[in-house]
């Protein structure tokens, strides 16, 4: 193997066992950090990953919620929760597990969560803060991504970011926090062509598109870091990334695989944001 591995499952344990100090006199100083998270319907993923987020939380000390829903919930019912939880002083983030049944709309629940309580960083009020770097909430996958480049002390600034995906949650936080670090970013997509011409010029190469097999060997440039963040299930049922990570390891200089290199990044950042969370309502509680 050319490239060296990025060990996100390292990478978010020692960040959780960073926070536990925190944590620890955040409740000396008397009070305790709290996520709600709501999961409607029994999607098996979900239902793996919202169980994931409350064992974390379990792990570093932070007070958990799980509410559930089945999913013929109405969206007025779900609403309304999320109006309680705004209102809970125990409650410092709230998250809603994605996707929604159809007859909610996502968007509608996403705006009802008070942006200082949106530690997934979806609400608008969150991106726009992006948009204009201003003080938020950052979306957990993008953010996990410049923690991961961070812990390996790659510099972000003059090099050229190419991200592949243009989501809500992952490609264009990402592309707007990469440009944030002063790095030159390119936005590909699905309707890119030739996809290729694009991601053979990046220094760092975020492949979000969700398609298994997207990016081979002869798509990057030598020595490249590439950051796979795809979780697809291929023919056999392994969860594989959107990088054929065999080829594409012999020529890159990093690589993240998958499993265990985004997905325990954006796990360990809700704990991150709900900690910040919990410090800057605790300060402006007690101004
Ligand atoms: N409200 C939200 N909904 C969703 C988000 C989100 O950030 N907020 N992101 C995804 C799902 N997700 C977290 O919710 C998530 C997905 C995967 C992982 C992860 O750790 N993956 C592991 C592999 C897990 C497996 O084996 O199935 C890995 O990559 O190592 C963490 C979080 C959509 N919904």
């Amino acid at each position: 193997m050319g490239a060296q591995l990025i060990d996100g499952k390292a990478i978010a344990a020692e960040k959780r066992k960073a926070m536990m100090s925190r944590i620890e006199s955040m409740k000396q100083q008397g009070f305790v950090p709290g996520l709600a998270v709501i999961l409607v319907g029994e999607n098996p993923a979900s239902m793996s990953y919202v169980k994931g987020k409350i064992r974390d939380c379990k792990e570093v000390g932070i007070y958990s919620e799980l509410i559930r829903f089945p999913d013929t919930v109405t969206e007025e019912r779900l609403l309304a929760e999320i109006a309680e939880l705004n209102e809970n002083k125990e409650i410092h983030g709230i998250l809603v597990q994605l996707p929604l049944p159809n007859q909610i709309s996502e968007q509608k629940v996403i705006q009802a969560i008070r942006p200082e309580k949106d530690v997934d960083g979806f609400h608008p009020i969150n991106v726009g803060r992006l948009v204009t770097k201003q003080e938020g909430f950052v979306s957990c996958t993008p953010a996990g991504i410049i923690e991961m480049l961070k812990a390996i002390d790659v510099p972000v600034a003059g090099k050229h970011v190419v991200v592949v995906g243009r989501s809500n949650i992952v490609g264009k936080p990402a592309s707007l926090l990469f440009l944030n670090l002063d790095a030159t970013v390119t936005i590909c997509h699905s309707k890119t062509k030739p996809l290729s011409q694009y991601t053979q010029q990046a220094d760092i190469l975020i492949a979000a598109a969700g398609r298994e097999g997207l990016i081979h060997a002869e798509d990057i440039k030598p020595g490249a870091i590439v950051i796979d963040v795809g979780m697809n299930r291929n023919a056999a049922g392994k969860l594989v990334g959107d990088v054929s990570f065999e080829e594409v390891k012999e020529k890159a200089g990093f690589i993240t695989p998958v499993p265990g290199g985004v997905g325990p990044m954006t796990r360990v950042m809700l704990l991150e944001n709900t900690l910040i969370a919990a410090d800057r309502q605790n300060k402006k509680s007690s101004l």
